[in-house]
């Protein structure tokens, strides 16, 4: 499983960097702009000149609208301006068709641009409380659009968390939906530690986080620390090293 850090900026970036041995892509967003908010596209550039040349740079498109050129325009942004992983959280769409049009319009903005650079298609964990597509349809969306991986996240950072909603037996069917389309299964939502014994059972390819290794747990006003990156990679190699070893789930 692979360890996707979100920094909300070039001086959390920096403290990324320093923990760069403990993770595997170093995502940017701009929590105060939403949960999947978009970042500057000079703050990408920034950041993908802090971090190590051999960790990837993702960066987040928005909590997008059901506009599919808007959205490629500012996918295309990304790409150009540095990162190599390109997520769009499909807020606004409603219907898999909606979400399969936007996909469509950012994967070939994307990769006429960058062929290699990998488009990621996130959905929310707690769609029912925004009225987004439903958690499940986002691997046939990815599929259908020619997308590399499918996400979930939660929209609503309130202190609940992927396993409230989509609970992690329809996890696992996510994971199998994607994995049988050929696609990443990507998974985020306030994500703790204690959940990475389910996330790793059930094959998760990337683990999203960014509270988990703030201070104090607090994605807003504490800051991400090195200490605690470490930390979380090493429960990571814990579980998966128990996985591995086929001990039988304590959690
Ligand atoms: O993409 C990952 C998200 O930034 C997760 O943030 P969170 O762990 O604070 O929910």
């Amino acid at each position: 499983m692979l360890l996707l850090i979100s920094p909300d900026g070039v001086e959390e970036a920096l403290d990324c960097a320093k923990a760069a041995e403990h993770l595997d892509i170093v995502d940017v967003k701009k929590p105060d702009e939403g949960s999947l908010g978009a970042n500057f596209p000079w703050v990408i550039r920034e950041i993908r000149d802090a971090v190590p040349a051999d960790k990837p740079v993702s960066a987040t498109v928005g909590d997008v609208p059901y506009k599919p050129g808007t959205v490629a325009q500012a996918a295309l942004g990304a790409v150009v301006s540095g990162a190599t992983y390109i997520k769009v959280g499909l807020y606004g769409c409603t219907t898999p068709d909606q979400g399969v049009e936007v996909m469509r319009a950012v994967v070939r903005a994307v990769k006429d641009h960058r062929p290699e650079a990998l488009v990621v298609a996130s959905g929310y964990a707690d769609a029912h409380r925004i009225g987004c597509v439903n958690p499940l349809a986002l691997p046939d969306i990815a599929a259908r659009s020619g997308a590399d991986a499918a996400m979930l996240d939660t929209a609503i950072k309130d202190g609940s968390r992927l396993f409230d909603h989509v609970p992690p037996d329809v996890c696992a069917e996510f994971v199998r939906l994607a994995h049988a389309s050929g696609l990443l299964a990507a998974l985020a939502g306030s994500v703790r530690q204690a959940d990475l014994g389910p996330l790793t059972r059930i094959g998760t390819d990337i683990v999203g986080v960014r509270g988990a290794v703030c201070e104090g747990g607090d994605r807003n006003a504490g800051r991400i620390q090195p200490h605690l990156v470490a930390a979380f990679r090493a429960e990571m190699d814990r579980q998966a090293r128990q996985h591995a070893a086929g001990v039988p789930a304590v959690n």
